[in-house]
């Protein structure tokens, strides 16, 4: 039989810790991307320190312990637990003769390899330009295809040091042009279904917790269609765009359910930035959905990165449930449900239709009557509630509108300020 796995690059996996309690949990994901890249981690190099030395990262003797432990296992690079400065890659490339990949470098890459659709694509291409663009060296350039080393070469160096930035920069309004034309025809799509007023579900967490998985289940227990399910595999980043799907659990209530990319530490800025229009079917969301592999002994830091990630995109007050997944892994009992908390198997059909009524009740408990009066010149105020709400009674009198109308919390709270004196 021909073996078509590509071969594994060796690699040593090293990390300083800065005192930081989740420092085992950042290089045990070090790891996983490494594996996730094509890589074999083959050792693990740490060094505690107060402050990373400015020019190496490391200390000197660190630095030689990686490149003997490295040489003697064979491995050709080293993959570290930050993004470094370009210098200090330098220095440590210099230092250790390996090659030196940082945790965004990798993770960027892993993307790139990922991505499929369009926009994806341009997301991540996005991302690594604007990586790569302050790490132009005029010793590095990519245009100059003589490398010359030494003071001689230096003036065309530079030059053409400044042709790659501007070549990067044109490249870089490009596809941030392209995007933009692509995220608008998203924002149409999305202002029709937000038009439809169906409440927004959407599912978020952690990357490989079963979210696609969960999607599939419901879409197949509820919607019959088996063209519209989702790509689901077991490695990091199997999804890096939103799917979003119409679905009714109960016969009455339509709502928008979305899939969309998942999350780890340290996720790149840029990456995060690149993603916001991916991520915009979350920001809309009426209930946030964080599902979480029970069955990893990491639950709980998978938690935490899941909300600090809705944190840094802006994410702050849509109500949140936790569902609890692969219990079918663990040896608790399920489903079960315990407040704002459900545990289930995405495999299991008893749990898919215990997680379709958990979220039914949520999104459609939340929904509040208010019986408000608007004032008289606030026609703009009623199309709105006509269009995103259930607009039960509306009646003019000499002093204003009075209207009784069935809303999301999102837009109860911004209505309040209306509210009727008496009822
Ligand atoms: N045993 C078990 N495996 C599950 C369950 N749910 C998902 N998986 C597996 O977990 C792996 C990841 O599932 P996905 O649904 O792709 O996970 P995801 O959260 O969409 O991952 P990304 O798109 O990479 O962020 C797959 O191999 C699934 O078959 C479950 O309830 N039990
Ligand atoms: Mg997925």
């Amino acid at each position: 039989m021909i073996d078509n796995q590509p071969q594994k690059t060796k690699v040593v996996v090293a990390g300083v810790n800065l005192n930081d309690p989740n420092f085992d949990y950042y290089m045990t994901e070090l790891v996983n991307l490494s594996e996730a890249n094509n890589m074999l981690v083959v050792g693990q190099v740490r060094q505690n320190l107060e402050q990373v030395y400015g020019g190496t990262y490391f200390g000197l003797g660190k630095l030689n312990e990686i490149k003997n432990l490295a040489h003697g296992l064979q491995a050709s690079a080293v993959v570290l637990n930050d993004e470094l400065t370009p210098m200090q890659i330098r220095n440590i490339e210099k230092i250790t003769k390996l090659q030196v990949i940082d945790r965004t470098e990798l993770i960027l890459e892993i993307f790139a390899n990922r991505a499929k659709t369009r926009q994806a694509k341009l997301q991540v291409q996005l991302a690594r330009l604007q990586y790569e663009l302050p790490r132009l060296h005029p010793s590095e350039n990519t245009l100059d295809q003589q490398r010359g080393g030494g003071s001689v070469n230096r003036g065309s160096g530079e030059s053409k040091l400044e042709l790659n930035r501007r070549t990067i920069d044109k490249q870089i309004t490009a596809i941030k042009k392209e995007l933009q034309n692509v995220a608008t025809q998203e924002s149409i799509k999305s202002k029709r279904r937000n038009n439809s007023k169906l409440p927004q579900v959407a599912l978020v967490g952690y990357t490989n917790a079963g979210k696609s998985t969960t999607m599939n289940g419901l879409l197949k227990a509820f919607n019959n269609d088996a063209s519209k399910e989702v790509f689901v595999k077991n490695m990091l980043f199997a999804t890096l765009d939103t799917s979003v799907r119409r679905i009714n659990f109960d016969g009455t209530n339509d709502f928008i359910i979305s899939d969309t990319v998942g999350f780890i530490s340290k996720l790149p800025h840029n990456l995060i930035e690149s993603f916001k229009a991916t991520l915009k079917e979350a920001s809309d969301a009426d209930l946030i959905v964080n599902i979480v592999d029970s069955s990893d002994s990491n639950m709980l830091q998978m938690i935490k990165t899941t909300q600090k990630v809705l944190h840094e995109i802006g994410i702050t007050n849509i109500p949140v449930v936790t569902a609890y997944n692969k219990a079918d892994l663990t040896n608790k009992k399920f489903p079960e449900i315990e407040g704002n908390d459900i545990l289930y198997s995405a495999k299991d059909s008893k749990s898919i239709k215990a997680l379709a009524k958990f979220i039914t009740k949520r999104i459609f408990s939340n929904y509040k009557t208010l019986n408000i009066e608007l004032p008289l010149n606030a026609g703009s105020l009623l199309s709105y509630l006509h269009e995103n709400g259930d607009v039960q009674k509306e009646k003019y009198t000499d002093t204003g509108i009075l209207v009784k109308v069935k809303l999301a919390p999102k837009d109860y709270s911004k209505f309040s300020i209306y509210k009727q004196k008496s009822e």
